[in-house]
């Protein structure tokens, strides 16, 4: 019997966890540590519960501490893990926080995520040792964990006198929360560094249909604008760009995820956003340790290489593959690499992207093309519930390989990209999919849908 230990039980450690569990049954011993209280915090119905969207956050949660034990782990939480000692391999712990400890390891995962990036901006701190994110300032709020969102909540249910509310960042979590903000009647604005919103994931002509959706809801632009000082006297009073001056109540910084690598001690090698850089089987450069989720690195199809992608959807796939790996007796399981698809939805439009954009194709130096189109979804004949459909394909003209799509409409269009997401992984060509069978059904779709149709429109 080898004894597995997991740092780190969020989406990858759970995922990774019940996965070894259920395959290996007790061929192996399962140790997990968690520094949080909580486990399996889906962040994503953080703006939902902020904006009141939904009634509380009990349905957020799919796993616990009991549900891992259950399965056969021996799981601690409030409990850092502080070092490891690669040679003895051995974790050394404060259990509850309180109690040093050491534990040894045949195979070690680190699942220890990521943490919310602090731009250097004057007046934004965490305070030092605080695990939660908690800023020096008053009412300057990062969002992360389970935590993070009820502190918000709680501020806003107790201070009816934060009106004003600044979102630094306009990517996925500052677009969702700017929504969350509208919905409960702030005044919101949204600031970022670069002149647009979701640049990391869309073309200009998708990222403006979302600029004008806030603002056809009354939520105040400030892109292009970089954040110099948060001021306040002990709670935040002013957010100072520079360009302007906003006077506001509540700062929240959401401007991406920094991998949490700190266990590596500089002797694992690290990938150049400081991510663990792993392998297709989640193994480091140091044997018998792996790692997975938003501290590792993941092999990203779209640009043929090794990239950095911070996504759930990616936690537990890794999480899967390195349970199958570590857990079996010299199983190999490879990873089939990822595209990075994702989706938003705010107020009534959708948004879905995989792969890459044309700007990031050109980027990473594919001679690339685009083929677009804007349709109905239905024929014309269903006159009610018939929203238009814009779609853009990113392809390579030399190989003729598609690279990316984007789609966006009122439509639930989500189940669409997938398709790309293979097409991107399994290195189908335009002209393939120009040929390729898509049902019909007035109900859903048109004979020539647009993704027929952008395929066959295809010029260069
Ligand atoms: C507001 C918000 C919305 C999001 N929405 C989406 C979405 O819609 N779709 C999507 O795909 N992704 C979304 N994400 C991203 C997603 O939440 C992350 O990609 C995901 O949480 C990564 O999971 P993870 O388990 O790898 O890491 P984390 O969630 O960061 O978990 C790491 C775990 O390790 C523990 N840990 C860290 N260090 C130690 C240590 N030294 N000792 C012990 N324990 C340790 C932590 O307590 C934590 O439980 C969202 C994120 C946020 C914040
Ligand atoms: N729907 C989904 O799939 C969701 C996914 N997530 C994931 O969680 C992770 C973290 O999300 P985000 O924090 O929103 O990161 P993000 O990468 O989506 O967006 C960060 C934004 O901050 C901006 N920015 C960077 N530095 C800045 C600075 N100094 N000042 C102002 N703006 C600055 C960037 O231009 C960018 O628009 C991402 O990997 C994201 O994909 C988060 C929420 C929802």
């Amino acid at each position: 019997m080898s004894k597995i230990v997991v740092v780190g039980a969020n989406h990858a450690g759970t995922a990774c966890v019940n996965k070894i569990l259920a395959t290996y049954g007790d061929k192996n011993e399962v140790v997990v540590f968690d520094q949080n209280s909580n486990i399996s915090f889906l962040g994503c119905g953080m703006a939902l519960w902020i904006g009141k969207q939904i009634s509380g956050p009990e349905g957020l949660f799919y796993a616990s501490k009991e549900s891992l034990e259950e399965a056969g782990a021996k799981v601690y939480m409030n409990s850092p893990v502080e070092s490891v000692d690669y040679d003895k391999k051995e974790v050394h712990v404060l259990l509850d926080g309180k109690t040093k400890h050491v534990e040894g390891y045949d195979k070690l995962i680190f699942a220890t995520g990521s943490t919310p990036i602090l731009p250097p901006i004057k007046g934004a701190e965490i305070v030092p040792g605080n695990r939660e994110f908690k800023a020096t300032l008053e009412n300057l709020q990062f969002v992360k964990l389970y935590q993070n969102s009820e502190e918000v909540i709680n501020k806003l249910n107790a201070n009816p006198d934060i009106k004003r509310v600044a979102v630094v960042g306009a990517g996925y979590i500052g677009v969702e929360l700017a929504e969350a903000f509208e919905r409960l009647g702030k005044e919101v604005t949204v600031v970022d560094i670069v002149d647009t919103c979701l640049a990391g994931y869309y073309d200009p002509e998708f990222s403006n249909l979302m600029k004008k959706n806030l603002e056809d809801h009354g939520i105040k632009l400030a892109f292009g604008q970089k954040v110099e000082a948060i001021e306040g006297d002990g709670k935040v009073e002013r957010l100072i760009t520079d360009k302007e001056t906003f006077d506001v109540d509540m700062v929240v910084l959401a401007v991406g995820f920094r991998p949490n690598t700190a266990l590596g001690d500089g002797k694992i090698e690290l990938f150049r956003n400081g991510a663990f850089l792993v392998n297709k089987k989640q193994e480091t450069s140091i044997k018998d340790v792996y790692a997975i989720g938003d501290c590792a690195t993941v092999y990203d199809n779209a640009v043929g290489d090794t990239n950095y992608i911070a996504l759930a959807s990616n936690a537990v796939r890794t999480g899967l593959v390195a349970a199958l790996n570590a857990g079996g007796d010299g199983d190999v399981v490879e990873s089939a690499g990822v595209q990075g698809s994702n989706g938003i939805c705010i107020y009534d439009l959708k948004m879905v992207s995989t792969g890459l954009t044309l700007e990031k194709a050109k980027r990473f130096g594919y001679n690339a093309a685009v083929t677009e189109y804007t349709d109905l979804q239905k024929p014309e004949f269903i006159e009610h519930d018939n929203h238009e459909v814009k779609i853009k394909i990113v392809y390579d003209k030399d190989s003729r390989v598609i690279l990316g799509a984007q789609i966006a409409s009122k439509e639930d269009i989500s189940m669409g990209i997938h398709l790309f997401s293979l097409a991107i992984q399994e290195k189908v060509t335009i002209e393939k999919l120009a040929l390729t069978d898509i049902f019909f059904l007035p109900h859903f779709n048109k004979p020539y849908n647009y993704i027929t149709m952008a395929a066959l429109s295809a010029k260069e």
